[in-house]
């Protein structure tokens, strides 16, 4: 796969990354949407799509874009802490991890906390940290209450080396995720496939638009553009 990609133009993206884009032409502050030069999902992740889609958390997933980034740590490659748009993509974003292992870091900037929980049976003051405003606790409350703000919270995935993670509910919505560049140790290649947000689906206002985006994506006969 690696190889196929190589053969293909590596354009130049943010923060030492590069990119090879299958997806329609997208302008997210605008919100507007043209399928461009989209010509479909490369051949190549036809086999990887029906693969993925025998997990049960993939059921029904209808890619409609990949984007392909190209890390090293020549170039210092790293991702900022971001929510991907959803507008117009989905809830599921599914990254495959290849060549090297890595670390996801996910993060949260909103005002919710994150309440320990004591160990059943035990008899802790936590156990009346249900009386206490979690958004609201005054910091010794807090530590006393084991609440911990979440934005002192830093969840580190570990993946390795070949695996697929799929982001969704809170990881997708409400946790922010990024690559940071001491975990980029080698080269490393990530191919993220994403699909339409309920707008642009069956029944979606834009629907239209998603199905005829879908068909060309499903055709695998794409060239990056
Ligand atoms: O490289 C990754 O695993 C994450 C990529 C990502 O977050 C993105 O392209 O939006
Ligand atoms: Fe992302």
């Amino acid at each position: 796969m690696i190889q196929i990609m190589d053969q293909d133009k590596w354009r130049l993206s943010q923060s030492g990354r590069r990119k090879q884009d299958f997806g329609p032409k997208v302008n997210f502050k605008k919100q507007k949407l043209k399928v461009g030069s989209f010509t479909g999902l490369p051949n190549f992740s036809q086999v990887l799509w029906q693969r993925m889609k025998l997990h049960a958390v993939l059921e029904g997933f209808l890619p409609v874009e990949q984007c392909n980034l190209d890390y090293s740590s020549d170039r210092g490659s790293s991702i900022d802490p971001h929510f991907d748009d959803s507008w117009l993509w989905g809830e599921r974003l599914v990254s495959l991890n290849l060549l090297s292992d890595t670390v996801l870091t996910m993060t949260r900037e909103d005002a919710d906390s994150l309440q320990l929980m004591s160990a059943v049976g035990e008899e802790t003051e936590l156990h009346h940290a249900n009386d206490v405003n979690t958004t609201q606790c005054n910091a010794a409350d807090c530590k006393l209450y084991g609440i911990i703000p979440f934005s002192d919270v830093e969840v580190t995935i570990y993946l390795p080396q070949r695996s697929l993670v799929v982001l969704y509910s809170d990881a997708r919505y409400k946790w922010k995720h990024a690559i940071h560049r001491e975990n980029i140790r080698q080269r490393r290649v990530c191919i993220t496939f994403r699909e339409m947000s309920p707008e642009f689906s069956l029944g979606g206002k834009e629907e239209e638009l998603g199905q005829m985006l879908l068909k060309l994506a499903l055709s695998f006969q794409g060239k990056s553009v």
